[in-house]
């Protein structure tokens, strides 16, 4: 580990993503300074306090250094996979036709049921050294393919550690209302009773979740079902974000915002009155290019309308088994840009400030400033545009989490 006294990144630009900086604000011959794990200093390197020159140094040689990488949004805790479904659907077998087969969220809720909470560690492990080889440092992992009280919980718990199992953050969300459980027989009411009266008070009581999600999509849940869910979360003073408008205009990013949402995500259908809505409450449009591209969707997210209201706009993988095997954000950066053409400080702001931001956890990271944690990625690169035009490709140097 770094000298715990203090270390010192020399010689390095970098892009700071501060608030109001023009583009990624970035700093050219630039000295950072971390103490405890924190940056004590980011400036020109001409400028450094005297005071710090004799720390032990890492000379970056001109290197690129942003904020450690955040997924702000990931269903990372699952058991099994549906490779076998991605099959039928290739030789011509319809949605039905897949759930006829036992595929979709039901199969996926199957495994996970019957796995131990170190199955779920023990399969979940790989795809977070994915995403940590690729530098980043904080991720959101939601619950929702429990769907009854002991299985979320299991879930919850095994995100949880898993920042026991690696040096990264993890932030997590109780999503018990992404699908209904085949043992409720369609009785959708009756299962957000088991939700508000059952799931949140003990997730809740035992603080497992940063977080409550929903499923707003005519396949899933209506408005009002997500209103009673955010009611309660709210009561538990959980703060809550929403899987908005991906297939169809429920306002499902309307809702969101309403409750002061920290997010609503995938937004596809969101129309500018949402985005107007979600720019005035300060909740992000987190938006997932993964699940656009696997499931082959047509309606991009209104960008513009983004842009126009000013709404913050995040990048996250969504990583899931059912719509986004992803486990790249730096291909969700090219994604992005490539798909939903948002500019290369839009995508690096969105796997950064506009991520953490998503996550209520801006005044802690997601920008390198003062005070702030100490979570860096360093590349070989010299033109940040280099981590959004390469596809398949890393070129992280030094990984810094924690100021280590
Ligand atoms: O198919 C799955 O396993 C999850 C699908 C995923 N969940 C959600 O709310 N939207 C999605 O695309
Ligand atoms: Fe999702």
């Amino acid at each position: 580990t770094l000298n715990d006294k203090g270390h010192i990144f020399t010689h390095a630009r970098v892009a700071t993503l501060r608030e109001n900086a023009d583009g990624l604000g970035l700093i050219e011959d630039a000295a950072i300074v971390v103490e405890q794990g924190r940056i004590a200093y980011v400036g020109p390197q001409a400028e450094m306090p005297a005071l710090y020159a004799d720390y032990p140094a890492t000379n970056c040689e001109n290197r690129l250094i942003t904020p450690g990488l955040i997924d702000c949004h990931t269903h990372l805790i699952h058991a099994g996979n549906r490779a076998h479904e991605f099959e039928l659907r290739l030789e011509g077998a319809s949605y039905e036709e897949v759930a006829k087969a036992g595929g979709g969220i039901v199969s996926s809720v199957k495994a996970l049921r019957a796995a131990s909470e170190n199955d779920l560690i023990r399969e979940s492990l790989p795809r977070l050294d994915a995403l940590i080889a690729e530098g980043v440092t904080t991720i959101e992992v939601k619950s929702g393919y429990g769907l009854d009280t002991e299985n979320e919980i299991k879930s919850l718990k095994a995100a949880r550690r898993l920042a026991q199992e690696r040096n990264v953050a993890i932030r997590t969300t109780f999503l018990g209302a992404h699908a209904l459980p085949p043992e409720m027989n369609g009785d959708k009411s009756a299962y957000i009773d088991v939700i508000i009266n059952e799931m949140l008070p003990a997730i809740a009581a035992d603080g497992l979740a940063d977080a409550v999600d929903g499923f707003c999509e005519g396949i899933a849940f209506l408005p009002d079902e997500i209103a009673r869910v955010f009611d309660a979360a709210k009561a538990h003073d959980l703060p809550v974000k929403l899987h908005a408008d991906q297939l169809s205009n429920l306002h499902g990013a309307k809702l969101a915002a309403s409750y002061n949402a920290l997010s609503a995500d995938h937004v596809e259908y969101t129309d500018s009155e949402g985005a107007q809505a979600m720019a005035k409450a300060g909740t992000v449009a987190v938006l997932l290019p993964g699940a656009y591209y696997f499931i082959r969707e047509t309606q991009k997210p209104p960008v513009e309308a983004f842009r126009q209201a000013g709404t913050k706009m995040a990048l996250a993988t969504d990583n899931n088994p059912g719509t986004s095997p992803l486990t790249s954000l730096l291909l969700t950066m090219n994604m992005g840009a490539t798909l939903f053409r948002l500019t290369v400080d839009e995508c690096i702001a969105g796997v950064t400030r506009e991520a953490a931001r998503a996550l209520g956890i801006l005044p802690e990271t997601g920008t390198i400033e003062v005070g702030k944690h100490a979570d860096l990625a360093i590349w070989d690169v010299q033109r940040p545009a280099e981590l959004v035009y390469r596809i398949g490709f890393n070129p992280l140097w030094k990984r810094v989490f924690r100021g280590n």
